[in-house]
């Protein structure tokens, strides 16, 4: 049993990094753990053109330290699909740097208002990023109100995204925060443009972690958690090497005071822990030796983009995370803050 695991410098393939004071709060995390980051645009209001998206980038590159660790961070910047974006737009996109454009299936999620309500409507622009080689990273469940939330990511998969491949056969399509087991085997079977993103807290935890003695909402993120048999699905996904799965925390923070509210905002905050997080599931499974290309290998592959250089070195060293971090003015607790964890990232 190895007390040192060293590994490609690795990237977050999902990632919510929020703006302004936010912004400033959570970037350093995440600059410390990850080279690279794909950049969420479900901001308020949300970032549909390529001129918006060019405009955040400078944002955070703004936010990051002038020197030292993290300084050289690279944010890979998205776009947010709407009913309306014109097919035009995608060679502004491309032009500017985007590398993908997000499904938020309207109503879905955190800031999903603007999202998209028929994907038929966008098929024209779907097509012209099939054509420029955007991806498209999609938030995938149906939001009918017939539908119970747990199921509505194996509904998507038939309802939305087998008509989707088949209409689209040669688009990127990144499935992303896979929380089941009819999402790991779609993506498993399918062929070379389709890939997954897989969260630290559906790979650790079930949805019993919801209600352990109380409501639990620092563990509350869409999709929501789900049953065990699902979880054992996805570790089995992340641990079999496939270059299909790859390392997207959705560290989605939300102010304490909005997550611990009679509503309660939907998402966790993992980069200050992420890697730690990751080698936990992995090792549960015994399957350290499979997180280097998860984290670092899998995801520019699938994306197109060299991998990094370099390594980061995790140690066998316990340490308490934080209970609560400044966010701006507000808090910010993490998942897990307070507890123990057995791996520690390396300065
Ligand atoms: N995952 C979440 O629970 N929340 C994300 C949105 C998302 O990725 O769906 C957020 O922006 O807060
Ligand atoms: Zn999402
Ligand atoms: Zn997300």
């Amino acid at each position: 049993m190895s007390d040192t695991l060293t590994l490609t410098r690795p990237d977050d393939w999902h990632l919510h990094l929020r703006d302004e004071a936010a912004l400033k709060s959570v970037l350093p995390y995440t600059a410390r753990q990850f080279a690279r980051a794909i950049v969420m645009p479900n901001l308020r209001p949300p970032v549909t053109t390529a001129a918006q998206a060019a405009a955040y980038r400078e944002r955070i590159l703004a936010a990051l330290p002038e020197d030292g660790p993290g300084s050289d961070f690279q944010p890979l910047m998205t776009m947010y699909l709407t009913d309306n974006t014109p097919p035009d737009e995608i060679k502004r996109a491309k032009d500017a740097g985007v590398v993908a454009l997000k499904l938020y299936p309207a109503g879905a999620t955190t800031n999903s208002d603007a999202g998209v309500t028929d994907i038929r409507k966008t098929y024209a622009t779907l097509e012209a990023m099939q054509r420029e080689g955007l991806l498209f990273l999609v938030h995938g469940e149906v939001t009918d109100a017939d539908i119970d939330v747990f199921d509505r990511e194996a509904v998507f998969v038939d309802r939305v995204m087998t008509p989707l491949r088949a209409a689209m056969p040669e688009l990127k399509v990144v499935f992303e925060h896979i929380t089941t087991k009819e999402a790991a085997q779609y993506v498993t079977e399918a062929d070379r443009f389709t890939a997954a993103t897989i969260t630290p807290q559906h790979l650790l935890y079930n949805r019993n972690a919801l209600f352990t003695g109380g409501l639990r909402p620092h563990y509350y993120c869409l999709p929501v958690l789900k049953r065990e048999e699902h979880r054992q699905a996805l570790l089995k996904a992340a641990g079999s090497g496939s270059p299909k799965f790859f390392l997207g925390t959705d560290s989605a923070p939300h102010a304490a005071q909005l997550k611990e509210n009679s509503v309660c905002g939907a998402g966790c905050f993992t980069a200050l822990s992420a890697l730690e997080l990751y080698a936990e599931a992995f090792e549960a499974i015994g399957a350290l030796d499979k997180l280097d290309a998860f984290a670092g290998h899998h995801g520019p592959d699938f994306y197109g983009l060299p991998r990094n250089t370099g390594t980061v070195t995790l140690k066998r060293e316990p340490w308490t995370l934080p209970s609560a971090v400044p966010f701006g003015e507000a808090q910010l607790k993490p998942l897990r803050g307070g507890d123990t964890l057995n791996w520690k990232l390396m300065a």
